[in-house]
This record gives C-alpha cells, sequence and structure tokens, in this order.
C-alpha cells in the first residue's frame, strides 16, 4: 500500500470503503468525491445489502446512513462491530439529532457526519478514520507477529476478554508458577493450558494431561504416581505415572474440582515438596513438573462446602484464569464460525462457502450451552448435510433458529428521547410480521395463519386492516 501525507493525515490510498445510504444523489456524489481520493467504493442503498457485501469482503471503512429501509444504520453498525470490533464505521445523519448521533457513538461509530455533507468535511472525517484505521492495523500486525512468535496455535479470539486472556498467557507462560484456568465446559481450556506448556521455557519436555473427573477414584492415584510392581492385585509391573511422565514439562490436572480428599493431599504434597512416592515404592522421586490445572467448578464455594482442601486451593490459586463463556464475548461467535466452516469445508472437500448474515445473527442470539464444542460440532454437522453453497437461516437447527434476529431486536427496542407513536410502530410490526409470514409462505394464506396461529379469518381481516394485498 503507498501512504502519502494530506493536509496533515496519512491517507493510505486503495483501502476499501463501503458505502450504505438510500439516496440516489447522495450515494453517487459521495462514491464520486471519495473515487477522488484514491478509494475504492462499493456502494450499496440499504442496510442488509450492506451487511451481506461485508461478509463477503474486507473494507477498511463502512459509512452508513442511520435511517434506511431494510436495516437501518444501527442495525449495520451492530452487525459490523460484532463481525470486528476493529472496524470503522462512520455515520451519516440528515436528522442531525444528537441522541441519535450519540447513541451511535455509544455503540462503536468512529464519527458521524450531518447532512447536508459538505465535501471537505466528508473527505476530513474520512482521512482521519482511516488513518486511524491504519494505526490500529499496525498495532495488530504488531501483536499478531509476537503472538505468532508465542505460537498461540488454533486458539482464535477477537473479543476484548479473549485478548486480555492471551496477554496473560503470554505473561505468565515463562513464569513457572501454577495456573488454575476456569470455565464452562467447551470454552477452550485444555487449549489455553496447551498454549501456557507451548509457549513456556518447558516445552522442550511433554504436556501430559489427566481428566480428573473422567478417571475412577482408585485408578486415579496410580495414573498420578505410578505403582511398584505387587503393589496391589493387579499390579503385575512397575508403572510411571503421569507426574514421572511429564519429568520436566507440565501436568494438565482437567477437572481438579472432581479429585477425591485423599488425593488431594497427594497433589498438595508435591506442589509442597516437590516429591512423591509411586503406589508401594519406598524411593522417593523428586517432581520437577509445572501444574496447570482446570476445573468448571467454584473452587472457593467447594472450599466453604468442605469439598476441597482450602491449602491446595491456595496452591493452585497462583495465577487464575477465568475463560468466559461463549454467549459473553459475541465478537468471537462470527469469527470462530467462519474459521470452523473453512476449517471442515476443506478437510471434507466441499464448496460452502459462507454463512448468510441472517444465519450469523441468529447464532450471535443463541446462548450456545456447550460454547466453542458446541458450535464447532454444530459447523462440522452443517457442513456434513450441505453440498455446497451458503449455509442458511433454514439450515440451522430449529433450537437455534428460534433466537432469530427479530425477537431480539424487538428486545432491544429503544424508545427514543423524542418519543414515538406507539400506533405506528405497533402498525409497522405487525405489518412487517405478516408479511414475513406471506413471504415465507409463497401467499398461501392458510398457511400464513397456521405458522401465525391465528385462525385465517383474522389473518384476512388484519391484512386488509393493513392495506397489505397478494401483491405485496
Ligand atoms: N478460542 C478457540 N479457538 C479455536 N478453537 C477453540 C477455541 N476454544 C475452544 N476451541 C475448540 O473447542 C473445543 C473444546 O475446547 P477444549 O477442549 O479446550 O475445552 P474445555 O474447556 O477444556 O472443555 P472441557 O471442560 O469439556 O474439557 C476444542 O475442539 C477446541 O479446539
Amino acid at each position: 500500500m503507498e501512504s502519502c501525507l494530506e493536509s496533515g493525515t496519512v491517507t493510505m490510498k486503495n483501502q476499501k470503503i463501503l458505502i450504505a445510504e438510500d439516496d440516489d444523489l447522495n450515494r453517487s456524489n459521495l462514491t464520486e468525491l471519495l473515487n477522488a481520493e484514491g478509494y475504492e467504493i462499493k456502494a450499496v442503498d440499504n442496510g442488509r445489502k450492506a451487511m451481506d457485501a461485508f461478509v463477503e469482503d474486507k473494507y477498511e471503512l463502512v459509512i452508513t446512513d442511520l435511517k434506511m429501509p431494510n436495516g437501518d444504520g444501527l442495525e449495520l453498525l451492530k452487525f459490523v462491530k460484532d463481525m470486528n470490533p476493529d472496524n470503522i464505521v462512520i455515520m451519516m445523519t440528515g436528522y442531525g439529532t444528537v441522541d441519535s448521533a450519540v447513541e451511535a457513538m455509544k455503540l462503536g461509530a468512529f464519527d458521524y457526519i450531518s447532512k447536508p455533507m459538505r465535501n471537505d468535511l466528508v473527505t476530513l472525517t474520512v482521512n482521519r478514520a482511516l488513518s486511524y484505521a491504519s494505526l490500529q492495523e499496525e498495532n495488530v500486525t504488531l501483536r499478531d507477529h509476537l503472538r505468532e512468535q508465542y505460537d498461540f496455535g488454533k486458539m482464535l479470539g477477537y473479543s476484548e476478554c479473549m485478548k486480555t486472556i492471551f496477554d496473560t498467557i503470554e505473561k505468565v507462560a515463562k513464569s513457572d508458577s501454577t495456573v488454575i484456568i476456569y470455565g464452562e465446559s467447551g470454552t477452550g481450556k485444555e487449549l489455553v493450558a496447551r498454549a501456557i506448556h507451548f509457549n513456556s521455557n518447558r516445552n522442550n519436555f511433554p504436556l501430559i494431561p489427566v481428566n480428573c473427573g473422567a478417571i475412577p477414584e482408585d485408578l486415579l492415584e496410580s495414573e498420578l504416581f505410578g505403582h511398584e510392581k505387587g503393589a496391589f492385585t493387579g499390579a503385575i509391573r512397575n508403572r510411571l505415572g503421569r507426574f514421572e511422565l511429564a519429568q520436566g514439562g507440565s501436568i494438565f490436572l482437567d477437572e481438579i474440582g472432581d479429585m477425591s480428599p485423599a488425593l488431594q493431599v497427594k497433589v498438595l504434597r508435591v506442589i509442597q515438596e516437590k516429591q512423591f512416592e509411586r503406589i508401594g515404592g519406598v524411593k522417593t522421586i523428586n517432581a520437577d513438573v509445572r501444574i496447570i490445572a482446570a476445573t468448571h467448578q467454584n473452587l472457593e464455594l467447594a472450599v466453604t462446602e468442605k469439598r476441597f482442601r482450602e491449602d491446595l486451593f491456595y496452591r493452585i490459586n497462583v495465577i487464575p484464569i477465568h475463560l468466559p463463556a461463549l454467549r459473553e464475548r459475541g465478537a468471537d461467535i462470527a469469527i470462530l464460525a467462519n474459521h470452523f466452516l473453512q476449517k471442515f469445508a476443506q478437510s471434507k472437500k466441499k464448496e460452502v462457502t459462507r454463512f448468510t448474515p441472517e444465519a450469523i445473527a441468529c447464532m450471535l442470539h443463541y446462548p450456545w450451552p456447550g460454547n466453542v464444542r458446541e458450535l464447532e460440532n454444530l459447523i462440522e454437522m452443517l457442513v456434513v448435510m450441505k453440498e455446497d453453497g451458503e449455509i442458511k437461516l433454514e439450515d440451522l437447527p430449529s433450537k437455534i433458529r428460534q433466537f432469530k434476529k427479530e425477537t431480539q431486536s424487538f428486545k432491544e427496542y429503544q424508545i427514543p428521547e423524542e418519543g414515538i407513536d406507539f400506533n405506528d410502530v405497533v402498525y409497522q410490526f405487525e405489518k412487517n410480521i405478516l408479511l414475513k409470514a406471506l413471504a415465507k409462505t409463497n401467499g398461501v394464506k392458510n398457511r400464513a395463519a397456521k405458522l401465525l396461529n391465528l385462525n385465517r379469518t383474522t389473518l384476512v381481516e388484519k391484512l386488509k386492516r393493513l392495506n397489505i394485498s397478494s401483491e405485496s
């Protein structure tokens, strides 16, 4: 990319700008103006088309009108920020109301331009926004470069909380301190443990995982510490335990909260004295092992309920890392979904290209009780079921489909400071629902009535009252 200095700001040419504006004249003026400035422009006339374009291509900047039919500016802003929180968005407002602009800024818009627009102000705002974007990109590239060095492997995350977690991993990896990772099942605790180990000074030695919740208690002790031949019935030869196998490296004690109190004492001794004996053995073995633990439980609560030893808790809770549930990091859902789509499309040799914006929006609102694992499994299933093309809302299982955007955007409906015309809003909402039902049933009123749980006569009366003809 070539860069040049213009009116005190750095302008990066060949950057792409997406414009969403329903006013034809404004749209073409803006396109001409910014084309002349050397930017590559894609201009569309509503929010929905802009969402489609945004999913398909990379745009350094999105400029959107606030009020548009079919996906307004705020909806587009939210969509862009969900897909990529770092993407810069500028709003255009014809209403000059500070309120809507303030709301847009709160939602992450970079700036706003009031209409009627002055060309010099437009170019100034756009150049400023893109200079900022370039600086931001430089920072991200630098950080990504550092991150690559630390080999975060397949672990993705663009949400603020995941960035904080990556920073923590970088810091703690080299420290050799005990780490405990808290998080619901499927949030990526094992991936974090791997990232810590493989970025630590112990990475030439193994990382040995043990799922303390999956191994029966009487076997777990021998799994961890090993046994001598004849230590118990069935111990026909000496066996190394996982602590010994992990010598020089790290041990990942997954679901440590499920460990019995008797074993908790033994693990405490390994941490305090760095020593242990095999079952039935007399020789004391030195343990040079870093402990990385994980649990989905609230260990503090387990301590107060006397299910977990307090002394062990303080020994392992040295560096706690809390992995948020997937539903708490909206920004990651779209990124992870696209990543898994590419991964499975490639491995299963399918031409499944992308998700429609509606499908993504719906996934953003589903609560994902099984977290990233559930998302990964779902996308594998969707790719298997599909031959090619895009994954649409209808392709999603019904438990996810019920979290369609309409429900949510209605929940999120904000009454502006200047108030609303109640009857008009309800009228628009009702009309919208009826039109959608008709579109979904190809205009067949019987089926539309069934879909809405109305009887046919009521539906027909409503259509008449709302002035909806079969053509519409
Ligand atoms: N940030 C992420 N980026 C990419 N893949 C991820 C991410 N987080 C989790 N995964 C994937 O999700 C799946 C579950 O992750 P993982 O096994 O680490 O979760 P967990 O919290 O340890 O689960 P459990 O507690 O059930 O053992 C894995 O296939 C993992 O590769």
